[in-house]
């Protein structure tokens, strides 16, 4: 057995929470494959109002929330939240940022005290900030090192790019960016 085998035997026996955020569905393949390998429950954030369709307009619309700090109310609720140790946690990059429901859902629910393993997929230009503001939001929790990959780039009409070999490439990049939890 490889150790990272032995590690989602681990996992398998805990408390797994997996929430994600994914408009063209990346992130999501990311998360499915942690939860195919770690078992637990996968949530994926939906806003109340959701975000439009237009890749122009939703880029603009995210640049305003993030220089107003808005927070925009998440419909998915999640319940007990204290009985889960381990949350992975995943989000495409916006702006260079984390972005706003990601936020909104680190700053409704209380994560102290747990163990946090943070992914990421983006369009090239890596993670930005994400990473960093989610340690600064949830400072009393313990923040893994984050496992970031490529996605689509859907400005240039590239959305879903998570199959065949790509889908692969993330199983092993996961195995290799999850070895600290061992
Ligand atoms: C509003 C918006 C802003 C984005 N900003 C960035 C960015 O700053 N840097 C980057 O590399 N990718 C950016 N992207 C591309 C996404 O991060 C990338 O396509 C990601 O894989 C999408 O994940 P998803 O399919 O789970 O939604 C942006 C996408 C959107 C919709």
């Amino acid at each position: 057995q490889t150790p990272s085998t032995e590690l989602d035997e681990t996992l398998k026996n805990k408390n797994v929470l997996i929430v994600y955020l994914s408009r063209t569905k990346n992130t999501k393949a990311v998360a499915e494959i942690i939860h195919k390998h770690t078992g637990g429950t996968l949530v994926e954030l939906v806003l109340e109002n959701p975000y439009p369709e237009n890749y122009k307009a939703i880029v603009e619309q995210v640049a305003n929330e993030n220089a107003t700090g808005f927070l925009p109310v998440l419909k998915t609720k999640i319940d007990s939240i204290e009985k889960y140790d381990f949350v992975f946690i995943g989000f495409p990059t916006w702006g260079m940022q984390l972005p706003p429901p990601m936020k909104s859902f680190l700053k409704q629910y209380d994560l102290d005290g747990k163990i946090i393993i943070p992914f990421n997929t983006h369009a090239g230009y890596g993670v930005g900030s994400g990473f960093e503001t989610l340690k600064k939001i949830c400072k009393k929790c313990k923040v893994l090192e984050g496992f970031s990959t490529k996605g689509g780039v859907e400005r240039d009409g590239i959305l879903f790019v998570m199959d065949g070999d790509k889908e692969k490439q993330v199983q092993t990049e996961k195995r290799s960016g999850c070895k600290e939890l061992n």
